[in-house]
């Protein structure tokens, strides 16, 4: 509590606008009058006394003095830093302040009572937490001064009203602030004042911290993003020094070469909007680089750019002839169609061929048959640029029509890039593999094909990448496949349908000799003088080194062939010229792989035993002969009924349970002891098991095979059969006459069995086959029986007696 204690008479030392509170320590400076005055008059009066001279330091703010003031001792009087007179003085206790009075010298003297703010004691548990609260506040301030030696002093400060006072130094005081600590007697509140006033300075330092470092690492961004553009832009100087292009022509300048370019009107209308929007957008937004790809893709494709249809009807005959041996109704199919097409547009009728007309032209057979070069040969013989769009495994509509640019990584779909990549607008597109277009959740792609392939439609057709509208009209589409059954229904419809079956031995040896060897020739470094390959070769490459229905494989045989020829002869192990016989190609290339069954040991041979029979079947790969095999189940250990293996769809599958029923009916006129049928689990199995089979036409081959399982009689080996077999034994006809035939040939079987309705389609089947093949026409499956079965206990390579 304040109380007060003898008067004192003190001179009067008034400090303008600034207030020192007890416990400071403060140099003044002499040249001020008012402190010379006081300073003197002290000492005066000191004169002849103990004790340090006494002044009275108050607070004159305004030109009004301050109710208290502080007792201060002058401790010296020399020089200030600044080399002025000064006076060091210790503030030591308050004084309120009394009457004024009149004393010696120039200074004003007064009198006063020294104040008592002596702390309270004991010291209240509250005030204790006071202090440490004053000390912790005041510890972080100074500590972020870095004022690490006044921490320690404060620390050492017990008496409360010290504490406060000490305060005194804090520059963030206002004067007004440091009246109140000044006046405020109590010292528990005044403590108070100075906790208050330094937690409000230290929240306000904490928010202008964050701003300033907010503030900092903007400008650090900034900075930085300004440095690493003057390098971007260094870097691109280079590099246009280095590629030698002059700084005007940026190739950045899509106005001009929008303005420049041969567009369509609406073309150059959209891409003048797109470049207003790429002006307006910042150079570093993903929407200016979206932008730039998109012009970039209009600017590339040919909107003028068309070849000149120069053919005569008869000169495109002719290239179709150079470059394809053999498919002479194929070549006329074309050359039919390139007549047609040429008489429309020379008259000015465009090419709408209708529904079924046959604006499409598809090219359907096995793989290797020359489907893709055919359509190669197409451009060439009209003078068109040639483009292929493969499509095998596109399931999303969006590889044809593009994905909208909202996409990320938008592209255009393969139509637009087809014609970017051929450069005019009217080229010869291939649309390879057709039927190989699935369709899923991500759309159809056959319906945007319709799109593409319909006349009506496509002299607007929109890609949702590009958005504008791009004619394909004149483009001449081609489309390849490999199993008819698999193109889409619709786009059937609109194809103009070319069969490829596949290739006879003596037209794979005209193939081979007159253009694949040749070609590879060329590829492998040679000339036709320094290697030769006898028309025997050929035949025994394409007899028993490959079995396929086109030439891919032989291609192949050739190549190898040759490279091994030019490696010995780089080695030094061969002389050239050199002639390959057919006696040459099993130290050249290795034994062959295709022995035909005929030739193998007639106990290696798979209709070896009793129950297994061979048919003739087309799959993708064009024809093949496959194999049925038959068996019973023991009767005590198997299960009754009918087992049937090798992935068989549902058509086989009914066609094996007619098998089964047409021999149980009639078992007993066959003499076949069907007891067993009924007692003992049957199994059917197509071996290849990995490869999906279905259709109706091994129905004769899977009775054959059961009645010899039945009989005991095996089946004869140089016999393959095809046919439907209905529940009286009837042999209905079946598809795919040519390719089975062809097969068979291949294979080295010289007895084929065919449904009598078929006949009709044996003309089709090439002369030199037909005349190799013994062609049985039946109508009932019991002629197959007799024919097919070898006598009881006869060996299986009897030859049926022409
Ligand atoms: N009649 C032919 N005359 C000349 N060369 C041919 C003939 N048939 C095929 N070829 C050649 O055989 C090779 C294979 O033909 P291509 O690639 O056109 O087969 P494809 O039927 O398109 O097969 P895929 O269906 O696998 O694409 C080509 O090099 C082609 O030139």
């Amino acid at each position: 509590m304040a109380s007060t204690s003898a008067p004192l008479t003190l001179p009067v030392l008034p400090l303008d606008d600034e207030v020192v509170l007890p416990g400071m320590v403060v140099p003044l400076d002499l040249n001020d009058p008012d402190v010379r005055a006081a300073v003197e008059a002290a000492q005066a009066a000191a004169r002849g006394q103990t004790g340090k001279p006494r002044v009275l330091l108050v607070p004159r703010i305004d030109g009004t003095y301050a109710g208290i003031g502080v007792l201060g001792t002058v401790e010296q009087v020399g020089r200030l830093a600044d080399g002025d007179p000064g006076a060091l003085i210790r503030a030591r206790r308050r004084v309120q302040i009394g009457a004024g009075t009149t004393g010696p010298g120039a200074a004003l003297w007064v009198e006063g009572t020294q104040v008592d703010d002596s702390d309270p004691d004991p010291l209240p548990g509250a005030v204790t937490e006071l202090v440490k609260e004053y000390k912790a506040l005041a510890t972080s301030w100074l500590r972020k001064r870095g004022a690490w030696q006044v921490v320690d002093r404060v620390q050492q400060i017990d008496d409360v009203g010290a504490l406060a006072d000490n305060s005194g130094y804090s520059p963030f005081l206002s004067t007004a602030q440091k009246v109140e600590l000044l006046e405020t007697t109590d010292p528990v509140a005044r403590l108070k004042l100075a906790v208050q006033w330094l937690s409000e300075h230290l929240a306000e330092q904490d928010v202008a911290e964050s701003i300033a470092k907010d503030v900092q690492e903007g400008v650090d961004k900034q900075q930085r993003e300004f440095l690493l553009r003057r390098q971007l832009e260094a870097v691109r100087k280079e590099l246009r020094e280095i590629n030698g292009e002059s700084e005007g022509e940026e190739s950045d300048d899509y106005r001009a070469r929008v303005e420049a370019a041969d567009l369509p009107e609406k073309v150059r209308e959209a891409a003048l909007k797109e470049v207003d929007k790429l002006e307006r957008s910042s150079d570093q937004s993903p929407e200016g680089s979206w932008i730039r790809t998109w012009l970039d893709t209009v600017l590339e494709l040919p909107w003028s750019e068309r070849t000149e249809d120069a053919y005569d009807i008869q000169g495109a005959k002719s290239v179709l002839d150079a470059e394809h041996a053999g498919l002479d109704d194929v070549k006329e199919r074309i050359t039919e169609y390139l007549a047609v097409r040429k008489r429309r547009t020379d008259r000015g009728l465009g090419v709408v061929g209708g529904r079924r007309g046959g604006a499409v032209l598809a090219l359907v057979g096995p793989p290797g048959v020359g489907k893709t070069s055919l359509g190669e040969s197409v451009a060439h013989a009209m003078g068109r640029k040639f483009v292929r769009v493969a499509l095998g495994g596109v399931r999303d509509e969006a590889e044809i029509r593009g994905h909208r640019r909202t996409y990320v990584g938008a592209l255009p779909g393969r139509i637009v890039r087809a014609i970017k990549e051929a450069g005019s607008m009217n080229p010869v597109v291939l649309l390879d593999e057709i039927d190989k277009v699935g369709s899923d959740f991500r759309g159809d792609p056959a319906a945007a094909l319709l799109e593409v392939l319909d006349p009506a439609q496509n002299h607007t057709f929109r890609d949702h990448y590009l958005e504008v509208e791009l004619d394909l009209s004149d483009v001449v589409f081609l489309a390849t496949a490999n199993v008819l059954e698999a193109i889409p229904e619709a786009l059937l419809d609109r194809m103009d349908l070319v069969r490829l079956d596949g290739y006879t031995e003596d037209e794979k040896v005209v193939i081979a000799r007159d253009h694949l060897l040749p070609r590879q020739l060329e590829r492998s470094g040679l000339n036709g003088d320094e290697v030769t390959v006898e028309e025997d070769a050929l035949r025994k490459l394409a007899g028993e080194y490959t079995r396929e229905a086109g030439v891919r494989n032989l291609e192949r045989a050739i190549t190898r062939v040759l490279r091994k020829v030019a490696a010995q002869h780089e080695l030094g192990d061969r002389e050239l010229p050199f002639t390959v016989g057919a006696e040459n190609l099993r130290e050249l290339i290795g034994r062959p792989h295709h022995v035909p069954e005929s030739a193998q040991d007639p106990a290696e041979r798979r209709t070896a035993v009793p129950g297994v029979a061979t048919g003739l079947a087309v799959t993708g790969a064009g024809g093949d002969v496959l194999f049925v095999e038959a068996s019973l189940a023991d009767p005590e250990t198997g299960a009754a009924g009918l087992t049937l293996t090798g992935q068989l769809g549902d058509v086989m599958k009914e066609s094996a349970q007619i098998a089964l029923s047409f021999l149980r009916s009639h078992g007993a006129e066959l003499e076949l002891p069907v007891a067993d049928l009924k007692e003992r689990g049957v199994h059917i199995h197509f071996p290849a098991g990995a490869v999906p089979k279905d259709g109706p036409s091994a129905g004769v081959t899977m009775t054959t095979a059961l009645a010899s399982l039945l009989s005991g009689r095996l089946v004869r080996t140089d016999v393959a059969m095809t046919g439907e077999v209905s529940l009286t034994g009837r042999v209905l006809p079946i598809g795919g006459v040519k390719q089975k035939l062809l097969a068979a040939h291949r294979a080295g079987v010289t007895t084929v069995i065919i449904p009598k309705r078929n006949e009709a389609d044996l003309d089709d089947v090439p002369a030199e086959v037909l005349a190799k093949l013994d062609v049985h026409p039946v109508t009932d499956v019991r002629q197959v029986l007799d024919l097919a079965l070898a006598p009881a206990s006869a060996p299986a390579e009897v030859p049926v007696a022409a």
